[in-house]
């Protein structure tokens, strides 16, 4: 096996090894990717998914045709889903597409593009396959964000859609058992997630279903208008970056940090039109949810990948994005004297049950010595169901209290309705909305000028663990000076 290889020191206590182009694959076992950009996107940003499973039995060998020339999982998958036997990096083909993914900001787009351009009497090609998720502008009083929920309901109801998480009573989530919450959150706690398939969704962060092993990707509205009407989409093949995280992951970590280590190596833009692979012992398993069959995709022995990205994640520290950029790599340690003015714990990265749960157990530690948050500490859980484990699910250690206790007797806000409006800005009336130039310690996903409301708002983006001490300290705070 040759390599062009050129290790790179990112930080003092960090060597990443990178492996340019044309290198054989190595045999650890895939887990998850995620396709983090689309013609229609200028700027994306790459998520991974924290994810626990079963342990997996030996790698299976290809499950996608009859390989001449190894491929990558993403070559296998785009190979299914257009009836090809092998595809290569910058083909263009024609993807049959097996779940198509809209919300309440770019539904009613993709649905007027659909019906101007095949009918105002069209139907959609499969009305099982299209899931709509309204969870973006949903609590609030602004006519043209409640507007938006009312056309994906005559939308839904015209076509017959099977998955439409509908809300009607904004006035308690509670009300509505269909309504969901955040679409990435809620696509894979439906089971829409499947490995092998191609996801295909008008938001950004569709990526992040590639956790569970499948192709997915954001598109814009034009092209899910597309999609709306013929199933399909024509898709360039798109070279793969491996990540190879290996290394026990120290307890003061969670996957935050991990995919703020990467985009600090790659830049925002790093990963655009290309696919990411992450393996290693550290992501090696994964957990999924679905009544569908299916069957994992790996990539071959002999696939070829643009680029290969190596980390010990044992020496990783606990990171921030500073403002105004998710690239913006900083150690969380290194921005101690940064005062902050509220802390954000929700969204697709930060709001799923176990993103509570760290925080949680990391209150639990504290305020038994008598520490309560120092600032306000908004807790918005993706979905409903996220928000019914928080208030149900015991914390280990702590003698049965669930997640809302502890963060009641922390002094944090109580958890919200589920949604995902504050991560980027909504309407002015959103729940934790920044109105004012404050100083916020967020897991949210992206920290532009403007994201969270106040255009000379700060936002550094972080671990549930690392907002949780920050919240403690009214400081960007590394968790492990609690920890010690
Ligand atoms: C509203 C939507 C188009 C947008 C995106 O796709 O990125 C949003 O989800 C975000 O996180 O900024």
């Amino acid at each position: 096996m040759t390599m062009a290889s050129s290790p790179v020191v990112v930080s003092s206590s960090l060597v990443v090894e990178k492996k340019d182009a044309g290198l054989s694959a190595f045999r650890s076992q895939a887990a998850t990717f995620a396709f983090s950009a689309s013609a229609s996107k200028k700027r994306a940003s790459a998520k991974i998914v924290s994810v626990m499973a079963p342990q997996q039995s030996e790698r299976k060998p290809s499950t996608t045709g009859a390989v001449k020339t190894g491929m990558t999982m993403t070559e296998k998958i785009l190979a299914r889903a257009s009836e090809k036997s092998q595809l290569s990096p910058g083909e263009n083909v024609w993807v049959n597409v097996d779940i198509l993914m809209t919300h309440d900001v770019c539904g009613p787009g993709a649905f007027g593009i659909f019906k101007k351009e095949f009918g105002e009497n069209a139907k959609v090609w499969d009305s099982e396959k299209l899931v709509v998720i309204p969870d973006h502008y949903i609590f609030t009083n602004d006519e043209r964000a409640n507007r938006n929920v009312d056309i994906l309901r005559d939308f839904c109801t015209e076509q017959n859609i099977k998955y439409f998480y509908d809300i009607k009573d904004i006035g308690d989530f509670r009300a509505n058992p269909d309504y969901k919450g955040v679409c990435h959150v809620a696509l894979a706690q439906e089971g829409h997630c499947r490995p092998g398939e191609v996801l295909l969704g008008t938001d950004s962060h569709t990526c992040t279903a590639g956790a569970f092993g499948q192709f997915a990707t954001g598109i814009g509205i034009t092209d899910a208008g597309f999609v709306l009407g013929t199933g399909k989409l024509l898709l360039k093949v798109p070279p793969t970056l491996r990540f190879v995280m290996d290394g026990e992951m120290p307890d003061y970590l969670l996957a935050k940090d991990l995919i703020l280590q990467i985009i600090g190596e790659i830049s925002v833009a790093g990963a655009t039109y290309k696919a990411m692979e992450f393996v290693g012992s550290t992501v090696e398993s994964l957990t999924d949810k679905t009544s569908v069959p299916y069957e994992p995709v790996y990539s071959d022995g002999q696939a070829r990948f643009l680029s290969e990205y190596r980390f010990d994640v044992s020496k990783l520290e606990p990171l921030v994005a500073k403002p105004h950029s998710p690239d913006n790599r900083a150690l969380a340690r290194e921005c101690k004297d940064v005062k902050i003015d509220r802390v954000y714990i929700g969204s697709c990265t930060g709001g799923k049950t176990e993103d509570f749960m760290a925080a949680a157990k990391f209150f639990l530690l504290r305020y038994e010595m008598g520490k309560k948050v120092k600032v306000p500490t908004f807790l918005v859980p993706a979905t409903q169901k996220v928000w019914m484990d928080i208030y149900s699910i015991p914390v280990p250690g702590s003698g049965g209290k669930t997640c809302s206790q502890i963060f009641e007797e922390a002094g944090c806000d109580t958890p919200a309705s589920p949604n995902c409006g504050a991560c980027l800005g909504g309407p002015r009336d959103t729940y934790a909305r920044m109105n004012e130039p404050q100083v916020c310690v967020s897991t949210t996903n992206r920290n532009f000028p403007g994201r969270m409301g106040h255009k000379e708002g700060q936002i550094y983006l972080a671990s549930p663990y690392t907002a949780a001490a920050s919240a403690l300290t009214g400081f960007v705070t590394d968790p492990r000076e609690f920890l010690q």
